[in-house]
């Protein structure tokens, strides 16, 4: 699939209970959420609302109990567990708030990983001229702990980048960081954004960073709605 056949991610009627018998909780209620392809969409909220859950269900590793999730039309929800792995690992890229990064590899060897366990080679980005794209090529063979918490995240956002996914979903990724560098991070996840014709959903509770996505939308009690 080209860029150009995209249709980006449409969450439908998504409802999530969790818990059980007398605990259970309704975390999402009939969500209905769409994010087009090269669209940031922020997805703002108190804490249990259900921003977590809605990741979760949005990037395949949670099924909902009712509604439809598709990702450029595929119908992740109704996969089976194996075809939803490698759908996953294909199709999705994930941004975790401290980055996430191996202790022992280089930044470039981050992202090397990724090429190497992932079945579509031929499509991958390369990832030395992706390094350089996010502004580390200067720091390739560094390792974690040699890194700030703002270039952490910036490889993080590389090695999320490098199967060319049709979603990437981004948890709180300025939460360790300061203004000025919170800043940088969400402008950056905005040009790759457009670029990669990715349809992005960040969860945040920086309200600073607003300014750089496309839409916000706000969680509560398990339901959304437009900000
Ligand atoms: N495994 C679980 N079993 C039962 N309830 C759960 C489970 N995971 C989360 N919950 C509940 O579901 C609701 C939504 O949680 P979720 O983690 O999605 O919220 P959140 O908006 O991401 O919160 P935060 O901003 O604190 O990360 C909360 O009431 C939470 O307590």
């Amino acid at each position: 699939m080209t860029t150009s056949d995209r249709t980006g991610l449409a969450l439908s009627g998504v409802t999530v209970r969790l818990g059980d018998g007398d605990a259970m909780i309704t975390a999402l209620d009939e969500v209905d959420l769409s994010v087009a392809p090269g669209e940031l969409v922020a997805v703002v909220g108190p804490s249990g609302a259900g921003k977590s859950t809605l990741l979760a269900v949005a990037g395949a590793l949670t099924v909902p109990d009712a509604g439809t999730v598709t990702i450029d039309g595929h119908d992740v929800a109704g996969m089976s567990v194996q075809a939803r792995a490698a759908y996953r690992r294909d199709h999705i890229g994930f941004v975790f708030q401290s980055g996430n990064l191996l202790p022992a590899l280089t930044a470039l060897d981050q992202l090397r990983l990724v090429t190497n366990l992932s079945r579509r080679r031929a499509d991958d980005r390369d990832p030395a001229a992706l390094l350089a794209d996010v502004g580390m090529a200067h720091r390739a063979g560094r390792r974690p702990h040699q890194l700030s918490g703002g270039e952490r995240q910036r490889v993080g956002i590389a090695r999320a980048l490098v199967g060319r996914p049709s979603l990437l979903l981004v948890d709180e990724p300025t939460a360790a960081l300061d203004r000025a560098r919170s800043h940088e991070v969400v402008q950056l996840l905005a040009r790759e954004t457009k670029q990669s014709a990715v349809a992005t959903v960040m969860v945040t509770h920086d309200h600073d960073v607003l300014e750089h996505c496309d839409r916000v939308v706000e969680m509560i009690d398990g339901r959304l709605s437009t900000g």
